[in-house]
């Protein structure tokens, strides 16, 4: 590792209440961390990725049924500013409905449903109890994203040898309160971007961990106190890529607004209160520094 860079904090999820400082920490200075001794099976892992290859595999005119629930849920093709990136996605992934409809659209055989369907669940249970576990840093309750939607995306990047160098996603913080990524195994090219230097910092894949990104509605939800780390997706070699992303958005249909125990005369209210499905439009028509937008001057 270069002089002064530093590694992305590591979070052991077995080891609470021993982890809370250094999760509070990894929260407030960097926006993510890696997650090991989560649960999740490693067989379990492998499996989604392999199942999230082949449904990427599909024709087209299959990819093209993922149709979206919410805004920009569903299948997201390659773009002029993503040419080498695109997604299949399934809104409300802890609704076992919701989950096999998107079986159904992509005609996934019974052994792919039966993956997707304990990811699905398992995945869900942990983003529960990463956003609990971030809460209780704060000294809050746990249970405030208990009704929260997820929404589970197969990401694939189509690295060529012409595009190594270029860029597979543009530099952005994700939209959500957490992101929970399973990097590709063996390809890598995600960088985050370090809060106080700028400086690009790879994460490597590192088989069996996660990793979680805290976005926007993180730091509005938590008065600031969460930061949302920026990151970027870098062609580094001529591989197929594929991540499995699960975003806990926010509240459905309440505000999302920093509770009474974060706001007080040192710290008054930073954002303005908003739903989800505002902020989503805001993004989608400012393109960046949306947060900022909702920042209260005084
Ligand atoms: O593919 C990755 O590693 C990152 C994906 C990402 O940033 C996103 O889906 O928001
Ligand atoms: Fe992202």
């Amino acid at each position: 590792m270069g002089k002064g860079k530093r590694a992305i904090p590591t979070i052991d999820l077995s080891n609470f209440p021993g982890e809370y400082g250094k999760l509070r920490e990894a929260c407030q200075e960097w926006g993510c961390f890696r997650v090991v001794n989560h649960g999740i099976p490693l067989d379990l892992m492998w499996d989604m990725n392999k199942v999230g290859r082949s449904l990427q595999d599909l024709p087209m005119e299959i990819k093209c049924r993922n149709t979206d629930v919410i805004p920009r849920s569903g299948y997201v093709a390659s773009s002029p500013d993503k040419p080498l990136f695109e997604s299949l996605g399934l809104y409300d992934m802890a609704s076992s409905h919701s989950v096999q409809i998107f079986c159904s659209q992509l005609d996934a055989s019974p052994h792919q449903r039966e993956i997707i369907e304990k990811y699905c669940q398992a995945i869900y249970e942990l983003t529960m109890g990463i956003g609990g576990k971030l809460a209780e840093s704060l000294g809050l309750k746990s249970d405030f994203c208990k009704e929260w939607p997820c929404l589970f995306r197969i990401n694939k990047y189509n690295f060529t040898l012409e595009a190594v160098g270029s860029i597979g996603a543009p530099i952005h913080a994700d939209p959500s309160f957490l992101t929970i990524l399973q990097l590709d195994e063996n390809v890598g090219g995600l960088e985050v971007m370090e809060k106080n230097s700028g400086a690009f910092i790879p994460v490597d894949p590192l088989p069996g961990t996660l990793l979680i990104n805290l976005g926007d509605v993180a730091t509005a939800w938590s008065n600031g106190r969460l930061f949302n780390v920026k990151h970027r997706v870098q062609c580094k070699e001529a591989a197929i890529r594929v991540s499995i992303a699960t975003f806990l958005l926010g509240p459905k249909e309440a505000a999302v607004e920093a509770p009474p125990e974060l706001v007080d005369a040192e710290h008054p209210r930073l954002y303005v209160p908003f739903t989800y499905e505002e902020y989503r439009e805001l993004r989608s028509s400012s393109r960046c520094g949306a947060l900022d937008l909702l920042r209260i001057h005084s």
